[in-house]
C-alpha cells in the first residue's frame, strides 16, 4: 500500500521521463512582399518534459515568438513538426493557454467577460457558479477584481496584460505558453506575478509545462529549469541550452547570493551580451 505522497513522487518521476513538447527539426520561413522567403528559424530541435519551466531568450527579432507560435499552433513549420502530448500540432487548442505580448483581448468585452468567455469555452462541464468563482479568483490574483467591468480601452498596458494572464491561468491548460508576459509590468507587479505563476505551478503539483519568451535574464533564472539561448537570425538556431540547477522553492532575495546563481547569470550574460564593458572614449 503506497501513501499519497509516494504516489505523487511516482507520478512526478514517471513524468520526468516523458516529453510534453517535442520540436523536431523545425524550420520556419515566411513569404516576403518581394515574392521571396525569409527563414526566421532553422533546424530547431527542442524537447520539453512534462512539468518543466523553460525560457527562451535571445536578441530582438531572433525568432523567439516564431518558435513559440509553432508550439501554440499559430504558425505552421515549413519543415519539421511539433508535437504536444504526443499529438502533432496543427493549430491552437485548449490544451495550450497563451499569453501574448500584445494582450489580444476582445475590445468590446469587459475584463470579466474576456476571462469568462475563455473559461466558458474550455471548462464546459463546470457550473455557471464554478465558472464565476474561477474568473473572480483569477482576477483577484492579478489585482483586477475592482476593475472587472472596464473595457480593454479603459485599461493601462499593465492592466491589459494582467487580464490576459488571468485568462490564460483561468483555463488551467496543461501547457502554458507565455510570450513576454510580464514585459509591460512595473517591477513590483512583475515580482508578484512571478510568485503567482510558481504558486499555480505548485498547486498543479508541478505538472503544468510552461514555456516563456523573455528578455530578462533574472526572470529566466528565477522561474526556469532550463533557458534556451537563441542565436541571431535569419535562420536562427539554438545557441545553447543552460540548466538552472537552483533548488526550489527559490527565494528571489536569497538565490542571488548562491554561487550557482552567479555562475549561471554570468554564463547567460556572456552568451547574450557581446561587449560586457566599454572603452572610455578620450576626447582630445
Ligand atoms: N508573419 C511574418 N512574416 C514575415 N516575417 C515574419 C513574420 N513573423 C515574424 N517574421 C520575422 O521573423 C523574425 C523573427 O521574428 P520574431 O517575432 O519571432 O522575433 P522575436 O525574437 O520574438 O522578437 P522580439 O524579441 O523583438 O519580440 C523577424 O525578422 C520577423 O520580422
Amino acid at each position: 500500500m503506497i501513501t499519497e505522497l509516494e504516489n505523487e513522487i511516482l507520478i512526478e518521476k514517471r513524468s520526468e521521463t516523458s516529453n510534453c513538447i517535442s520540436v523536431k527539426n523545425v524550420t520556419i520561413s515566411f513569404k516576403t512582399n518581394g515574392k521571396g522567403t525569409f527563414t526566421a528559424v532553422k533546424d530547431i530541435d527542442l524537447d520539453i518534459k512534462k512539468g518543466e519551466i523553460v525560457s527562451i531568450i535571445g536578441h530582438s527579432g531572433c525568432g523567439k515568438s516564431t518558435l513559440m507560435n509553432s508550439i501554440s499552433g499559430m504558425v505552421r513549420p515549413t519543415f519539421g513538426e511539433v508535437t504536444v502530448n504526443g499529438s502533432r500540432v496543427t493549430g491552437p487548442g485548449p490544451d495550450r493557454g497563451i499569453v501574448f505580448q500584445n494582450y489580444s483581448l476582445l475590445p468590446w468585452m469587459t475584463v470579466y467577460r474576456n476571462v469568462y468567455e475563455a473559461v466558458d469555452s474550455v471548462l464546459k462541464n463546470k457550473s455557471a457558479l464554478e465558472k464565476k468563482e474561477i474568473v473572480e479568483y483569477n482576477l483577484k490574483m492579478v489585482n483586477l477584481l475592482q476593475h472587472k467591468d472596464k473595457l480593454p480601452g479603459q485599461l493601462s498596458g499593465g492592466m491589459k496584460q494582467r487580464t490576459a494572464i488571468a485568462r490564460a491561468f483561468a483555463i488551467n491548460p496543461s501547457v502554458l505558453l507565455l510570450d513576454e508576459p510580464f514585459g509591460a509590468l512595473d517591477a513590483l507587479t512583475k515580482g508578484s506575478m512571478h510568485v503567482e505563476l510558481l504558486k499555480i505551478w505548485n498547486l498543479n503539483k508541478r505538472q503544468q509545462t510552461i514555456v516563456m519568451v523573455t528578455h530578462d535574464i533574472e526572470e529566466a533564472i528565477f522561474l526556469s529549469d532550463r533557458v534556451v539561448v537563441m542565436n541571431d537570425g535569419p535562420e536562427a538556431t539554438i545557441r545553447e541550452i543552460v540548466d538552472i540547477n537552483i533548488p526550489r522553492p527559490r527565494n528571489k532575495k536569497d538565490i542571488v547570493h548562491l554561487p550557482e546563481y552567479m555562475e549561471v547569470h554570468d554564463k547567460l550574460l556572456s552568451l547574450l551580451v557581446k561587449n560586457l564593458s566599454i572603452e572610455d572614449v578620450i576626447f582630445e
